[in-house]
């Protein structure tokens, strides 16, 4: 494959975390370049920046997406319905942001990605290695918005304590994990993998389907995702994404044999879209497998 050129922006992202400069505009893959697409190419440190950093990871307004992300969960386990010895969350890339609220009502968190370079970011949070990305204002914010006056620190550290397995995964084979899951997951979360990975909506469908099959039995199944969109950018990788509307989730769920227990969708502000991907919106489920 051609080298990829070294552009200005294409420093690794860490460099830029040493200096205060102002956050480096994202980071267009070279388009004249073939070979810089796909996963192969995915740069941690550059998605984080590009989604978990300021303007889209901004605490002080409810109107900003993470945040609306944060309260999805925790409103939907703040109920305590949701619980079990395990939730499996697919797709985990290198955030744990999703884990947060769902880490108080499970023993084992089984955290999930395709790719060496996110499970390795995973690890190196677990560990509190220098250099992992600070999660704290989500931790703090989930403390905020959970409202039982949980000291953030315990708080992480409880999520520690409990991701205790982090897998290969690929939501594209009939067994995700390679073997099945024994015993099924109590539970399963997946937030902006499945439109992500699937390069149109049969795939989207069947992905579905193969996760689910991770699930026992009226298990309970939470999802985020994204709508309209057809790519988003991680450093050098430009990768494409199937561009779903609400049926076509609600259609995929019915497919895959799942009850819909609740539907929330939320419209990417102007200010939001900022060039690191072509998101309309995202959706929330909270879903259910039906006992046989
Ligand atoms: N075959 C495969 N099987 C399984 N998993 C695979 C496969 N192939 C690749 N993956 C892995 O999926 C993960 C997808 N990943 C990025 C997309 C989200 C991104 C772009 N879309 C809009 C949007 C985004 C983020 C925030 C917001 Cl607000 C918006 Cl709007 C989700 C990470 C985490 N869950 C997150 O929520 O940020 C990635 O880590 C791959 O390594």
């Amino acid at each position: 494959p051609l080298p990829i050129p070294i552009h200005p922006h294409s420093l690794p992202v860490g460099l830029h975390r040493l200096h205060p400069f102002p956050r480096p505009a994202p980071q267009a893959a070279p388009p004249h370049v073939p070979g810089c697409w796909g996963y192969a190419r995915f740069d941690p440190h550059a998605y984080l920046q590009n989604n978990y950093v300021p303007p889209r990871a901004d605490f002080s307004s409810e109107e900003c997406v993470v945040p609306w992300k944060l309260r999805c969960l925790a409103e939907t386990f703040a109920s305590g319905e949701i619980c079990g010895r395990t939730l499996i969350d697919v797709g985990s890339g290198p955030t744990i942001y999703q884990l947060l609220s769902a880490c108080e009502h499970f023993e084992e968190i089984v955290a999930t990605d395709f790719l060496e370079v996110n499970r390795e970011e995973l690890r190196r949070w677990v560990r509190g290695e220098p250099g992992a990305f600070d999660w704290s204002p989500f931790i703090q914010h989930v403390c905020k918005i959970e409202g039982r006056g949980e000291p953030w620190q315990e708080k992480e550290q409880r999520l520690r304590g409990r991701l205790r397995r982090i897998l290969p995964i690929d939501v594209h084979r009939a067994d995700p994990l390679g073997a099945p899951l024994h015993p099924p997951a109590d539970a399963l979360l997946s937030t902006f993998c499945l439109e992500a990975v699937s390069p149109d909506r049969a795939a989207f469908g069947r992905a579905l389907v193969n996760v689910g099959s991770m699930l026992r039995p009226g298990g309970h199944a939470l999802l985020l995702g994204a709508l309209g969109e057809s790519f988003y950018l991680a450093g050098a990788a430009r990768l494409p994404v199937v561009p779903l509307d609400e049926d076509d989730v609600r259609g995929a769920l019915s497919d895959a044999g799942f009850t819909l227990r609740d539907f929330r969708s939320y419209a990417m502000p102007p200010a939001l879209r900022t060039g690191v991907d072509d998101v309309d919106g995202v959706f929330f489920v909270h879903a259910q497998k039906p006992l046989e």
